[in-house]
């Protein structure tokens, strides 16, 4: 059981309230989505969530145990794991490297064991070999193990990303448009992935995704952000009649025509 919970979150960039009082808790296996147009402060609020900017405001907390002023890395080892709207991979390493390097954190062997390949380190290392495996076969990606990254195609290279993100074994998984540019078979193999991922491993997911269709169809709860403000909350079928959503996306004529 883990919880990840935000009070009075907020960030300032000098003028801009980039954030402001966003109040999250999650509790363990939730899938938690954050939509909102472009510029909502969805990304911003995930880099404070992962360390990577600093809250002007509020208090942020991992199983009561408070994540700010932490680096990401020490976020990550609290057990948080994060994609990348833009893909970021070891490009030149093969598949397989890339998800062994996610892994090696949990690796059980010192550098003296390393060196000496001693019988820990060879069953440790295979334990990894295997692990990585269980997780190229969950994506059906076993076949592309040994592959480069960057020979992949597009939705595989995304597909990675979230193995990676994975491998780490995180409490709280943030997927950040993981079907970003993909076409509407991947939108929909991606979003069995998530669920299935969900299912198998004991983390809760929090996503931002412009594809309302996933969205809606595999959030347990929605976050609506607007210039920084959370401007509605709750399940799919609340959020899809909530007149201030319709108004976010299609301005304020739209709002009225469904009213
Ligand atoms: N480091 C920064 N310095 C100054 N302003 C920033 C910084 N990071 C984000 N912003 C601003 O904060 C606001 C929210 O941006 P953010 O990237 O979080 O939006 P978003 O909802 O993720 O948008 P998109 O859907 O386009 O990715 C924007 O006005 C952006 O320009």
């Amino acid at each position: 059981m883990s919880k990840l919970e935000a009070k009075h979150l907020g960030i300032r960039f000098g003028g801009l309230q980039a954030v402001k009082d966003f109040n999250l808790t999650m509790e363990s296996g939730e899938l938690v989505a954050i939509i909102g147009p472009n510029g909502a402060g969805k990304t911003t609020t995930f880099n404070m969530l992962t360390g990577m900017y600093l809250p002007t405001e509020g208090e942020l907390a991992l199983d009561d145990i408070s994540m700010v002023g932490k680096m990401p890395y020490e976020i990550n080892e609290m057990g948080l794991s994060r994609t990348f709207q833009n893909i970021r991979l070891f490009s030149s390493l093969s598949v397989m490297e890339n998800i062994r390097i996610a892994m090696k954190r949990e690796a059980k062997y010192s550098f003296f064991e390393a060196l000496f390949r001693t019988k820990k380190y060879k069953l440790a290392e295979k334990q990894i070999n295997e692990e990585a495996m269980e997780l190229l076969k969950l994506f059906e990606m076993e076949d592309v193990a040994g592959l480069q990254a960057k020979n992949l195609p597009y939705g595989e290279q995304r597909k990675l990303e979230i193995i990676r993100a994975l491998a780490g074994k995180p409490k709280i998984l943030l997927l950040d448009e993981p079907a970003a540019g993909m076409n509407p078979t991947e939108i929909e193999e991606v979003m069995g992935i998530i669920a299935k991922v969900r299912k198998m491993y004991d983390v809760s997911i929090l996503l931002i995704e412009h594809h309302m269709s996933m969205v809606m169809k595999i959030a347990d709860r929605i976050f609506v952000l607007d210039f920084g403000e959370t401007i509605a909350e709750g399940t799919p079928e609340e959020i899809q009649g909530n007149p201030k959503v319709i108004e976010a996306y299609l301005g304020k004529g739209g709002a009225d025509e469904d009213e």
